[in-house]
């Protein structure tokens, strides 16, 4: 039994190539940013109600028309068959079995479309590098279209791919023969994403003409970007530094949201990520003005431990944990947590 999700990265851990392990683990320069998303949830006390008198409390949330059975999705991460032989195909069965919606990578190693076709049902969003070949690009919008995805993430904070010193000092640059990033099939041969500064605003303007599903802007951290990003006429935003992956020492991602939160001032849902590792985490984030959050590395933890019944082990964790945690708190809904439940205490 793992009662933690601590427990289930500790079990993933063991089982997984150690170089995989750390690709998976690391992140960019000195993990400045990595440990701080996790120790500024930590910092943050939650103040409970109490004497309320509520029932069992309502985890749903709606985003994008879509619906949700709980405040955590999952966030897009690459490579899932490095975890699990079924990769993407399990994590979208877990995704489905908790209702919640998953963000399919666009580096994942199975294509999009045969990720929503291992799991009827499963909420899917696709993730986007726009690639500086916009007819390319199109033909990858077009996949996630007919997979039947709802939403396109498409992630700003990677112009150059962060250095990694784990990957460096491991020498793990490609993925092992017989896997690749699927969707970046183009006839007889398979693509290699392009990470390009010169990818601007214009990219995103002419993204959102090719198509009309909404566009969740992915690793935003300053103000004046969500206030442009409304400007551009982005669905969602989502606050993130990646996991730690990229700009080290940038702020950790809860740090970073409520002034994200301030400069949308409600006009799209906001999401997080980056160091959710409790229910305690969701609670604190959606106090502070979240709609949702997502997790990365503990659903691949749980896809490591033990594939598609870890990944659901993952989530059936977080969930019991919100629940008990609301409970704890007096509230009778998700949608009850405002931000003076939230204190700096230290
Ligand atoms: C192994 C790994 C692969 C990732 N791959 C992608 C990716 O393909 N696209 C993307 O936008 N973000 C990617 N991310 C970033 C995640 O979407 C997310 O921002 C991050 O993992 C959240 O932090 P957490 O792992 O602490 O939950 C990746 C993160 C990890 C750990
Ligand atoms: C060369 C493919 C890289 C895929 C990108 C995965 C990613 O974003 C990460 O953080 O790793």
């Amino acid at each position: 039994m793992r009662f933690t999700l601590r427990e289930v990265e500790a079990a993933a851990r063991e089982r997984l190539d150690p170089v995989h392990y750390d690709y998976f683990a690391g992140g960019a320069g000195d993990e400045v940013t990595l440990r701080a998303n996790e120790a500024a949830f930590e910092r943050l006390a939650l103040l409970p109600h109490v004497l309320r008198g509520t029932a069992k409390p309502e985890l749903g949330v709606t985003l994008l028309g879509g619906r949700a059975s709980m405040p955590v999705l999952i966030a897009p991460t690459a490579f899932h068959r490095l975890a699990d032989p079924e990769g993407e195909r399990a994590t979208a069965r877990a995704a489905a079995a908790a209702e919640t919606i998953m963000m399919v990578s666009m580096a994942s190693t199975v294509a999009v479309g045969d990720v929503a076709a291992a799991a009827p049902g499963a909420r899917l969003w696709f993730q986007l590098f726009i690639q500086p070949d916009m007819a390319f690009t199109e033909a990858l919008v077009r996949r996630a279209e007919a997979a039947g995805c709802g939403a396109l993430v498409v992630t700003a904070d990677s112009p150059v791919f962060g250095t990694r010193g784990r990957d460096e000092r491991n020498g793990f640059r490609d993925l092992p023969d017989g896997l690749c990033c699927e969707n970046m099939r183009d006839g007889d041969r398979v693509r290699e994403i392009a990470f390009s500064p010169a990818v601007s605003w214009e990219h995103l303007d002419r993204l959102r003409e090719i198509t009309s599903l909404p566009v969740v802007l992915k690793g935003v951290l300053h103000p004046a970007d969500a206030r442009a990003a409304l400007d551009h006429g982005v669905s969602a935003l989502f606050v993130s530094n990646h996991g730690g992956r990229q700009l080290d020492t940038a702020p950790a991602a809860v740090d970073a949201l409520p002034e994200i939160v301030d400069a949308v001032g409600g006009a799209v849902p906001v999401l997080l990520d980056g160091g959710v590792r409790r229910g305690t985490d969701v609670l604190k984030a959606l106090a502070l003005g979240a709609d949702a959050v997502a997790v990365g590395r503990p659903v691949v933890w749980g896809l490591a431990a033990d594939g598609e019944r870890g990944a659901r082990r993952v989530l059936g964790l977080l969930r019991a944990e919100v629940e008990e945690a609301l409970t704890l708190c007096g509230l009778a809904s998700v949608r009850d947590l405002e931000p003076g439940m939230v204190r700096r205490p230290w």
